[in-house]
């Protein structure tokens, strides 16, 4: 049973490399019975358009030229990807091919069709030869052999029995696309875009449950991604909104590669080749994805008048010149939009029927949900009209407008509209995770937020977890009273129902903010991040992980263009990590930083004075919010070695955890066993305490707990850990709670970069989350 029909364009299969990940793709990607539809390799069916065209001008030098140069490039694929026999047994038939077509040229024989089938006959016996040179079964189709056309139209009774006769169950199917042949068995060709084409239809035939069109974009963006930057790829596209993309001349779908899945369940995908682990887009049937804004470019294109234009005729039309052709009423006339270039066949074909209404025109349609199309073309022609661009042609039709004008709209024109039109309307769905100490106070700092990023931007919260429970809303939950829906509504929930949730929501921008303590959370992030959610953190355990699933996880974010970012992970609401940037973006080299990175341990050290049991200072620090959930993690030090691991590999150092050295606050035996047991046991700490402060004491020092990076002679020093601070120094006076930074560089040499405040607390540090979550909407959209 053929499962999925994967099709390759021209510019996947553009070099050995290329087929090469095509392989590696068909392996992880395809299983035995699926289709393979390839194009020709890279610019192979302009070269041959270019030998039909030197042809036609009997120019024989040109001819033979162009014969060598096909030649040359197959030859090179072939060598770089075939061994032994199957190498000689290609490079023979290639031979024999290409003198029979030097032959017919000189005799005057040659058939266009039948010349550039060549392009795709040769992909797919190469790469055919290649999976099974790799040990995959696999066979090449000629879909002359499959695909048969009468005058134009598509033999489907006949061509179903054909591929489910000739599709073999048990290897990879590699099928030439855009080929086909008349009932007398001569090559035609399906048109522009015909190998997307010849593979929905195969999966048509072939009731295959999905197609994935892999090509060199990522999917279906909200305009072109190579002219404007902030072009935003769509998860899910209704297929009605991707054929009236088509229709009006956007190149990642063609209107004809969506007809065969009309009225059927297949999936349709599509994905980069370039990065084939990337996300994609879904082109889904109606009703299944919510309707979402488009701004496409209209370029070089005409406009005719048509009288008594009869049903099928567009279609007929739109075959004759290989294009999808868009037609719509307008003030009572019927009007097609057809490309420059084609308007003499085309008012030929309709031969008195047509006049040319508008020529030489350029511009864009807006495709929006029906009710915005009206507001959105009114603010695009002014925003237009800013640009003193005058619209020449303006027209409303079904979920579009449509604006017509002489000049090509350049991309500082696109940007502008995108930015108002589209990127303005794109909603932003946040997921938190975490409502204890940090995370509830995010929560009431939350809705003042929300109101002053809703000026701009459509953020929605859409999720709220804490460790066995959540509470969802795809429609948005109101943040004011998120108390009240948790106590009634919150649910239990695994981690997959966590993810598929995430997976189903229909936002362009998605948001995890992660306001708990668990490490179990953190290793979520590879997971998240496949579903395309950018990251915020609170939570260390990320950003001092691993190395190696550290930078993989660097690597995915990049990949899918997501940021990840955790201020508040250190220094609370205090700007570091923005500064430490900063210095590096100016040029400079970070050279030492000394300080306390601890609000906890801060305000303990500063509060210590005999006076009261430490251990009873902790439980106060506790109850003011500054320790973790078990002040534990910041006696030991190990929190605050995070820290500073956190701050080396934002300067872009590879340093594991335990390469910083560490002494605790507090003995080593209370670290195991319950809270209970440590409260049990606190004397122990006490004394421990009352020890260090008479020894820093006899030094007229401070206890204070510090941390140091610095490099001496090209060697990293980094620790944590008790240090005895004469008093006269800054460290040895903080205000309790308070962290400070000492930054030396390059340009901060003698004269340190101090950074100093309140390093913990509940209010601060969810303000930290807050402004990087502002930073982050500003960012994305
Ligand atoms: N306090 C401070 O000054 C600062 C804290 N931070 C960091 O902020 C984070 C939160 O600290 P704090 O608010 O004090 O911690 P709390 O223990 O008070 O709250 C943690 C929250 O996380 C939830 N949670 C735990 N595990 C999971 C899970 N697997 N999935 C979803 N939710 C989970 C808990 O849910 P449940 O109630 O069900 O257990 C709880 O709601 C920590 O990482 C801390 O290091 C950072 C800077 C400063
Ligand atoms: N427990 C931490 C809280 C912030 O990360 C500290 O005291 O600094």
């Amino acid at each position: 049973m053929v499962n999925q029909v994967h099709k390759f364009g021209g510019s996947s299969l553009s070099s050995a490399d290329r087929f090469k990940s095509v392989a590696n793709i068909i392996l992880t990607h395809a299983q035995a019975g699926d289709c393979v539809v390839v194009s020709a390799a890279g610019k192979t069916t302009d070269t041959l358009v270019k030998l039909w065209q030197s042809y036609q001008q009997q120019d024989t030098q040109a001819i033979a030229d162009i014969v060598l140069l096909l030649s040359n490039h197959q030859i090179a694929l072939i060598e770089q990807l075939l061994i032994a026999n199957a190498k000689h047994h290609a490079l023979d038939l290639l031979e024999t091919e290409l003198s029979i077509i030097t032959k017919q040229a000189k005799q005057g024989t040659l058939a266009e069709a039948a010349l550039l089938a060549h392009g795709e006959l040769w992909s797919a016996r190469l790469l055919s030869a290649y999976l099974e040179q790799l040990n995959v079964s696999a066979c090449a189709h000629d879909a002359r052999q499959l695909f048969t056309l009468d005058a134009g139209q598509l033999q489907h009774a006949n061509n179903q029995q054909q591929c489910l006769k000739a599709i073999e169950t048990s290897k990879i199917n590699v099928v030439t696309g855009f080929i086909a042949a008349d009932l007398h068995g001569e090559t035609v060709t399906l048109g522009r875009n015909g190998s997307d084409y010849s593979a929905t239809l195969l999966a048509r035939y072939c009731n295959a449950k999905k197609v994935s069109i892999w090509t060199d974009t990522q999917g279906v963006f909200s305009t072109d991604p190579r002219k404007v930057a902030n072009a935003v790829k769509y998860a899910r596209v209704c297929r009605d909104q991707a054929n009236l993309l088509a229709r009006l001349g956007n190149p990642v779908l063609h209107a004809k590669t969506l007809s065969p899945l009309k009225d059927t369940d297949i999936e349709l995908v599509v994905r980069s080749s370039y990065d084939p682990q990337g996300s994609h887009t879904e082109i889904v049937k109606l009703g299944m994805s919510k309707q979402k804004r488009f701004l496409t470019t209209v370029n070089n294109v005409d406009l005719l008048i048509v009288d008594d234009l009869s049903e099928g005729e567009v279609a007929h039309v739109s075959q004759l010149i290989q294009h999808s052709l868009h037609h719509f009423e307008h003030e009572g006339e019927i009007y097609l939009l057809v490309p420059a270039s084609a308007t003499h066949q085309v008012a030929n074909y309709f031969a008195g029927r047509a006049n040319i209404s508008e020529s030489n025109l350029n511009g864009v349609a807006i495709i929006a949900p029906d009710q915005e199309v009206a507001p959105l073309g009114k603010q695009s022609e002014a925003l237009l009209q800013t640009q003193s661009i005058q619209p020449r042609f303006t027209h409303y039709g079904e979920g579009y407008t449509l604006l017509l004008t002489d000049q090509v709209l350049e991309s500082d024109v696109l940007s502008l509209l995108h930015d108002k039109l589209i990127n303005k309307a794109q909603e932003i769905a946040l997921i938190i995770a975490g409502l204890g100490n940090v995370g509830a106070e995010f929560m009431r700092q939350l809705p003042a937020q929300l109101a002053r990023l809703s000026t701009d931007f459509n953020v929605k919260l859409v999720a709220l977890l804490r460790s066995e429970q959540m509470l969802v809303n795809a429609n948005g939950l109101d943040c004011e009273s998120w108390q009240l829906q948790w106590e009634n509504h919150a649910s239990s929930y695994k981690q997959a129902d966590l993810l598929s949730y995430i997976d189903t929501l229909e936002y362009e921008h998605k948001i995890v903010i992660d306001i708990t303590a668990s490490e179990h959370f953190s290793q979520l992030y590879s997971k998240l991040v496949e579903l395309n959610c950018h990251l915020i953190s609170a939570n260390k355990y990320a950003g001092t992980a691993s190395l190696s699933w550290y930078q993989t996880l660097r690597e995915s974010l990049a990949q899918r263009g997501l940021h990840w970012r955790y201020n508040a992970s250190v220094g609370a609401g205090l700007p570091i990590n923005f500064a430490l940037a900063d210095l590096q973006n100016s040029g400079d080299k970070i050279t030492r930083i000394e300080g306390v990175f601890s609000g906890t341990l801060s305000w303990l050290c500063s509060m210590y004075d005999g006076s009261k049991a430490f251990s009873d200072l902790v439980l106060e620090a506790q109850a003011l919010g500054f320790t973790e959930p078990d002040p534990r993690e910041d006696l030991s030090g190990r929190d605050m070695q995070r820290k500073l691991l956190i701050l080396v590999r934002e300067l872009g150092i590879e340093l594991e955890l335990d390469d910083i050295s560490l002494s605790a606050l507090m003995p080593d035996e209370l670290s195991a066993g319950s809270w209970n047991n440590f409260i049990d046991n606190k004397a122990r700490l006490d004394a421990f305490i009352e020890q260090h402060a008479q020894a820093a004491q006899q030094q007229n020092a401070a206890l204070c707990y510090t941390g140091l990076l610095e490099f001496e002679n090209n060697t990293l020093n980094a620790k944590v850990g008790i240090t005895y601070v004469p008093k006269s120094e800054a460290v040895a006076n903080l205000t309790p709670g308070d962290n400070i930074f000492v930054i030396n560089t390059q340009w901060y040499n003698q004269n340190a970069l101090v950074i100093q405040g309140p390093g913990a607390g509940k209010e601060v540090t969810a303000a930290g989350v807050h402004s990087d979550l502002y930073w982050l909407v500003q960012n994305i959209s």
